[in-house]
This record gives structure tokens, sequence and C-alpha cells, in this order.
């Protein structure tokens, strides 16, 4: 059996913090407290609080997990600072640095930056994290232990990869659920009912996941698994694989998300 989780402070529970805590929950959730100045309670086995000034004295967390917007960075992180003696900070922001949060929750803060991604909320996330200096082992394992129970996880040693990483993992779901939409809107424009254009959609887009998660094949070759020749399939894909049209969407569309998380940073 594996055991309790240490004691955690979760600062905001929004879709991506609390995808999180359901994955902790599972996991086995210890003395637990959420700051939130709006989630919707009561947050099972957890207590919420509206304002940091309402954390018990006594309350040491080994770890405070920092999910809120990059953008309310400077105004929340301050309040935080006095759990730097004990606890490592694991911030899911996207674009906030390592240094940039040190400069709010003092130098000495043990930091480590990671980007979790929704299917977390089932399980089956992707998080890619970076631990910064003073991280210790012990530190660094617990990260793991949390980041693990939402799914898989890698370390990287270069923090700057956690850009790109954003771009392609983080944000990656959404482009998967236009596809989805994408999908069902052709299929309407085609002459399917709408309901039937909603479902097939959905179960093609899962079912390629759940077939490629399976699979020990590149997802090229499961591409041209369905590839007949002089069929439909590559009617369809000499439209898409055009140079001008997805290779570089997706290209221009990931530069485009690096950028941004890049300019998050400051
Ligand atoms: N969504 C995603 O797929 C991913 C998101 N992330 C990162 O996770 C973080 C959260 O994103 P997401 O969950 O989508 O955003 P949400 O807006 O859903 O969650 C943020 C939560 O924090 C609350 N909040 C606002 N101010 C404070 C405060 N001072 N103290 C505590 N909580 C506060 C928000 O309330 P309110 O909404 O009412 O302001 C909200 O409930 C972001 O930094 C993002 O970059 C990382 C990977 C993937
Ligand atoms: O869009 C965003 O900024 C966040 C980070 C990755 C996914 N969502």
């Amino acid at each position: 059996m594996t055991e309790t989780l240490p004691p955690l402070l979760l600062i905001g529970c929004g879709k991506m913090g609390g995808a999180m805590l359901t994955g902790w929950r599972e996991r086995g959730l210890g003395e637990t407290i959420v700051v939130d100045p709006f989630a919707n309670g009561p947050i099972p086995r957890a207590t919420l609080l509206r304002d940091p000034a309402e954390i018990p004295r006594d309350f040491a967390p080994a770890a405070v997990i920092l999910a809120t917007k990059p953008q309310e960075a400077p105004a929340t992180l301050p309040a935080y600072a006095r759990f730097a003696g004990g606890a490592v900070f694991v911030s899911i922001m996207a674009g906030k640095t390592v240094g940039f949060m040190q400069g709010l929750l003092g130098a000495g803060a043990a930091v480590v930056r990671a980007m979790p991604n929704t299917p977390a909320a089932v399980r089956q996330g992707f998080t890619v994290a970076f631990a910064g200096p003073g991280v210790t082992a012990a530190q660094r394992s617990l990260a793991d232990t949390l980041l693990a129970a939402t799914g898989e996880v890698d370390w990287v040693e270069q923090e700057g990869l956690l850009d790109p990483v954003t771009a392609v993992s983080g944000g990656g779901p959404a482009y998967v659920f236009l596809l989805a939409e994408l999908l069902e809107a052709a299929a309407v424009e085609q002459g399917i009912p709408p309901d039937l254009a909603r479902r097939m959609s959905r179960a093609t887009v899962a079912g390629s996941g759940a077939l490629l998660a399976a699979s020990a094949e590149d997802a090229a070759q499961l591409r041209k698994n369905v590839t007949s020749p002089k069929g439909t399939t590559e009617r369809a894909l000499a439209v898409l694989m055009a140079e001008s049209a997805w290779p570089q969407a997706i290209s221009q569309a990931i530069a485009a998300a690096t950028a941004r998380s890049r300019e998050l940073a400051g």
C-alpha cells in the first residue's frame, strides 16, 4: 500500500490545480489546505481557505503548489514566503522562471518548475519538470510523487526547455480538442446529423489516442495503416500534409506559444 501524502498547500484550485488535487486524493491525501478566494467549496478531504492569512501558524506543508495564473504571481506569492524554510514550491505557472519566483519567495526558496496538462484529470497527464538550485533529493522525490499521481513525469536539466514543453504538451490537449471540433463541423457540412457528427468525432479522436498509447508503432506508421493506396484518406492527407497546410501551421503555432511562454517569464 502506498503511503499517505505529506501536508500540502495548494494555491489556486482552478482547472489545472483542481485536476492535480483529484490525482492526489486518489493517491491518499494527508493534511491539505487549499487557498483560493473564488473556488467552489467544500473540497473533499481538504480545507478550503479564502486568504493566506487564515492558514494556521503551525501548519508546516512539505510542498506548496503554485497553481494560480502567471499574471497573478507578483500579488500572490509573497504571502507564502514564510514556508520557504521547509517546503518545496512546485509551480505549474506557464512561463514564470525559478529566478522570478525566488525574487518573490526569497533567494533561498527551493522551487520546482513543472508543466502538466489537463489529461491529469483522468490520470493520463504528461508533466515535464525542472528542479531549481537548492532543491534537495528528498524534495525532488516528493515533487515527482505529486506529479506522477496524475500521469507520466519527465525531468529536464535545462529550464529553457519548459517554454517549448508548455507549447507542445501543456497546450497540446487544446489542439487535439480543436481537431475534434473541426471534424464535427466538417461532418455536419457533409450532411451527417449533428448528434452523430459529435459522437463520431469524439470517438475517433479518443480511439486514435488510445491506439497510439497502446501501440509500439510510430505515429507515422499508424497514419500509414489508415491510408490505403489510391483511397480516400490519401486524398485528405494530400490537403493536410501540403507544406503550407498543417506542417507550417503546427510549426508556427508551437513557435507562437513558445514565444508567449518566454514573454510571461518576467
Ligand atoms: N489549464 C491548463 O491546461 C494548464 C494550466 N497551467 C497553468 O496552471 C495555472 C492555472 O491555470 P488554470 O487552472 O487553467 O487557471 P484557472 O483560472 O482555472 O485557475 C486558477 C485559480 O486560481 C484562483 N485564484 C485567483 N487569484 C488567486 C489567489 N490570489 N490565490 C489563490 N487562488 C487564486 C482563480 O480564481 P478566479 O478564476 O476566480 O480568478 C482560479 O480558481 C496557470 O498558471 C497556467 O499557466 C499549466 C498547465 C496546463
Ligand atoms: O494556455 C496556457 O497559458 C496554459 C499553459 C499550458 C496550457 N495552458
